[in-house]
């Protein structure tokens, strides 16, 4: 299983250039497409599903050109819309068998199977019975989850799953994905919290402004900003500068002033102890010192 995503740009009818020349290379197991809110995440996932055409480019699933194989290549695929919702009033379980016929389960017998399967892969078995639409908002995705990998598909996509939901379900959902990723199949989260991004993802990308800035492995985004997080203390009066001249991610109050983390290229200006970066320092320091630069940073 293998998608490649070549030289791909997307204009909207007004004009706008959502997609600028992605190009991108995608392996079984999980990949996180890491970017903040209007990057270009749900163009490139509805491309990749065959909800939308690009303007230009191609994306070859297996060698395959998906413009061309749209059929085929959409039976490989699960989808889960970043604004997933129910139609109808049916039961949890139901809703999962008529995801089932659509999925081409013709038998009765295989469907029973393949969802009492699913609800308990996603934890639902307990509430099978409920109507979907009175489930909460955690067991609602994870019924989204359930309805995207219905039948096996080889490609698994899902579009912000984790928004709006508490830490508790949000690990729960990342495990199904972590599960999910253990067999050969390609998952894509593409997502806007750079939690969602964690060790389990074995390549990710980071879209910004419609254009790929990073790809490669979560360490490696991470090794990008190593050697420029610092911790430091700042006075009082001398805090509104410090802000206005570096990302700060977190000040602790003390009696002369504050315990800081920031970003910095260097600590020439300030006394600096250099700590371990971790995922969400790398992506501040990516989006305030390395985006809108031209060049993709690569390891
Ligand atoms: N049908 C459309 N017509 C015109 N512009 C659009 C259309 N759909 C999306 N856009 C614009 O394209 C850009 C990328 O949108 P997209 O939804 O792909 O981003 P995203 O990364 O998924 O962001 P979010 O997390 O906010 O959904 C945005 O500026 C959006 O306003």
């Amino acid at each position: 299983m293998n998608i490649s995503i070549q030289n791909l740009n997307k204009v909207y009818g007004n004009n706008y250039q959502a997609l600028t020349d992605v190009n991108l290379n995608i392996e079984p197991g999980m990949f996180g497409l890491l970017g903040p809110n209007g990057a270009g995440k749900s163009t490139l996932m509805k491309i990749l599903v065959t909800l939308l055409s690009p303007s230009t480019g191609e994306i070859m699933v297996n060698g395959m050109p998906l413009s061309k194989n749209r059929k085929e290549v959409r039976s490989m695929i699960g989808y889960l819309p970043q604004d997933f919702r129910f139609f109808a009033k049916l039961k949890t379980y139901e809703f999962l068998d008529y995801a089932a016929s659509l999925a081409g389960i013709t038998s009765r017998k295989e469907r029973r199977n393949e969802v009492e399967k699913l609800l308990e892969q996603v934890g639902l078995y307990e509430v099978r019975n409920r109507y979907a639409n009175k489930l909460s908002g955690g067991m609602k995705r994870r019924l989204g989850i359930a309805q995207a990998i219905v039948g096996d598909p080889k490609m698994v996509i899902v579009d912000e799953p984790t928004t709006g939901l508490d830490p508790e379900e949000r690990i729960r959902f990342r495990n199904i994905l972590t599960d999910l990723s253990q067999r050969d199949v390609i998952i894509i989260l593409s997502t806007h919290i750079v939690g969602d991004i964690s060790s389990t993802c074995t390549q990710m990308a980071l879209l910004n402004e419609g254009k790929i800035g990073f790809k490669g492995s979560p360490n490696q985004f991470l090794e990008m900003s190593r050697g420029k997080v610092w911790r430091t203390h700042v006075n009082f009066d001398l805090m509104e500068e410090f802000k206005q001249k570096y990302p700060v991610i977190t000040t602790i109050p003390d009696a002369k002033g504050y315990e800081v983390e920031l970003i910095a290229p260097n600590s020439d200006d300030f006394e600096g102890l250099s700590i371990e970066p971790n995922l969400e320092h790398a992506y501040v320091y990516f989006m305030e010192y390395v985006a809108g630069q031209e060049k993709i940073m690569q390891p």
